[in-house]
């Protein structure tokens, strides 16, 4: 059986002037459904032009991108329109929610855009949030943001849910919170999760850690007992 993502010769190059960046370089690796990965790796190395791949914000200068037996790196614009908005759930380290909106309403705003959309309320209970549904962003704590942009990315049940730097803007409890709730309801829902982060130490709780150095993957670690966050150090 083919992997649920196979990335294949993936290249992305940027043209600077003269120079030639290779922001990715010939990367190959899979991922298989419902694991829940890490991508590590310093500043520069690719990480966010590969979530931007991924993620359908960006296009492969050559290779492909399998996601669910699909060739993504071919889509044209529209496909890639439909394939943020049907197939893709981001959390960004910045919880980007309306401020004008309750916690229930801005999970809400992703069931009118996609098609597979779960109760709202359900996944806020499931985010330990039911008790704040009625509660505005500036009346939650940065914890409880993030929670709330988990729930909305989850709430359009996606094939693939990319997070960057998700724990970025918390201190370590309220960050160790956020990655256990993530795991948890990802782990329920059987959700495929790829976490790019500098945090080394959620390596320790992932299936799987992909580090990348200048563009390509120097390692691929399967952890065959991966740890629970009360288990890590940070
Ligand atoms: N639009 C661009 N034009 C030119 N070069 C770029 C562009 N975007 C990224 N790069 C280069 O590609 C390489 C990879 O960048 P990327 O942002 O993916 O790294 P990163 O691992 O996410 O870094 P960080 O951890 O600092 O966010 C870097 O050398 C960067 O300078």
């Amino acid at each position: 059986m083919k992997p649920f993502i196979e990335i294949e010769k993936v290249n992305r190059q940027y043209m600077v002037g003269e120079m030639t960046v290779n922001a990715i370089h010939e990367m190959d690796f899979v991922i298989e459904k419902g694991e829940f990965v890490v991508i590590l790796g310093p500043s520069g190395s690719g990480k966010s032009t590969l979530l931007n791949l991924l993620g359908g914000m960006d296009q492969a200068t050559s290779g492909n991108i399998f996601i669910d037996g699909v060739n993504i790196a071919h889509f044209s614009l529209d496909q890639l329109g439909l394939y943020r908005r049907n197939d893709i759930g981001f959390v960004f380290q910045f919880y980007n929610l309306i401020p004008n909106l309750t916690a229930k309403e801005n999970v809400d705003v992703s069931k009118k855009l996609c098609q597979h959309a779960l109760e709202s309320t359900e996944i806020l209970n499931a985010v330990g949030l039911g008790h704040r549904i009625h509660h505005f962003p500036a009346e939650l704590s940065g914890g409880e943001q993030q929670r709330v942009s988990i729930a909305r990315a989850i709430c359009k049940n996606p094939k693939l849910l990319l997070c960057d730097e998700p724990t970025g803007a918390l201190d370590s409890v309220t960050g160790a919170l956020v990655m256990t709730t993530l795991r948890d309801v990802s782990k329920k829902n059987g959700q495929t999760v790829i976490i790019v982060t500098h945090n080394a130490a959620i390596a320790d709780t992932a299936d799987k850690v992909i580090r990348l150095k200048d563009g390509k993957v120097v390692e691929v670690v399967i952890n065959e007992s991966p740890l629970s966050m009360s288990e890590v150090c940070w």
